[in-house]
């Protein structure tokens, strides 16, 4: 479970970035995050690894304090919390296997991977990973010849090949095209179910955010304004998240 009690973050002394969050989120479920561009989305997920640490409050992951972890506790934990991002983060020169395989040597420097640093059986997970993704038929193909819906399956089968609990995914889809970044939406939802990871998107597309996942999570200016299921959200509820402003859809982020 992720518990936050009454956590705030601040940037400096001006930016209130998160304001008074209380969330429990039990091990499984499948968020999607939204708000106005500035509202807190990134910053609330990126507590959960400490990529930003709180400044107060409460912010556990089973039952372990993420504020009190350093060093290599810290980079244990990194393991089992997936991260990926919008733009995609792997090495477009290199082979998809060889990106997939880098999540194996966290704290080796990329080339000893590219000189065939990990095990047998950790190529064999790594091939498992893109098989899951739908992506096996690419797995001996440069990273930088593949569109970006299958790049950002790559950045996924990475992720799974670490064996995650949690996987926090900051606009995964925002630079893909309306259908590519549903088929993405829906490899999330498969691996949600199937392996019962807690997933976290921070997502603008908001129609796509209501039909794959359980539970939405509004955020205006640092504070959560709604937490409940994505069924229950109605126009009022949006509109009260984006402050009467039309959410964004379609037109946002591309060409990354
Ligand atoms: N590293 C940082 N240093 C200072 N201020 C920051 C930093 N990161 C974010 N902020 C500020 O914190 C607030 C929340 O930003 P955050 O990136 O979490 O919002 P967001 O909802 O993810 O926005 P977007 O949808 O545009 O990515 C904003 O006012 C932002 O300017």
């Amino acid at each position: 479970m992720i518990k936050f009690e009454h956590v705030y973050k601040r940037y400096g002394n001006d930016v209130l970035a998160l304001k008074d969050v209380n969330l429990e989120i039990q091990q499984g479920e499948f968020i999607g995050i939204i708000g106005l561009s500035g509202a807190g989305k990134s910053t609330l997920i990126r507590t959960i690894n400490k990529m930003h640490p709180i400044s107060e409050g409460v912010l556990e992951v089973d039952d372990v304090s993420v504020p009190a972890l350093k060093g290599k506790e810290l980079r244990r934990f990194r393991r089992k919390v997936g991260m990926i991002f919008q733009s995609f983060n792997l090495v477009t020169r290199a082979k998809v296997i060889t990106n997939v395989l880098s999540a194996f040597v966290p704290d080796l420097p990329f080339w000893r991977v590219l000189l065939g640093y990990y095990k047998k059986e950790e190529e064999i997970k790594a091939l498992e990973a893109l098989d899951r993704v739908g992506i096996l038929d690419k797995a001996y193909t440069r990273v930088d010849q593949l569109s970006g819906g299958q790049q950002q399956r790559v950045a996924l089968a990475r992720t799974l090949a670490q064996d995650p609990r949690i996987i926090l995914a900051d606009e995964p889809v925002a630079s893909l095209d309306p259908v590519t970044a549903a088929v993405v939406m829906q490899d999330f939802k498969n691996i949600n179910k199937d392996d019962n990871i807690t997933i976290l998107i921070n997502i603008h597309h908001v129609e796509l955010a209501l039909e794959y996942c359980d539970r939405i999570i509004g955020i205006r200016e640092g504070a959560v304004v709604y937490d409940g299921p994505s069924d229950q959200v109605t126009p009022e509820v949006l509109n009260h998240i984006y402050k009467g402003q039309t959410p964004a859809t379609e037109e946002a982020h591309h060409g990354e």
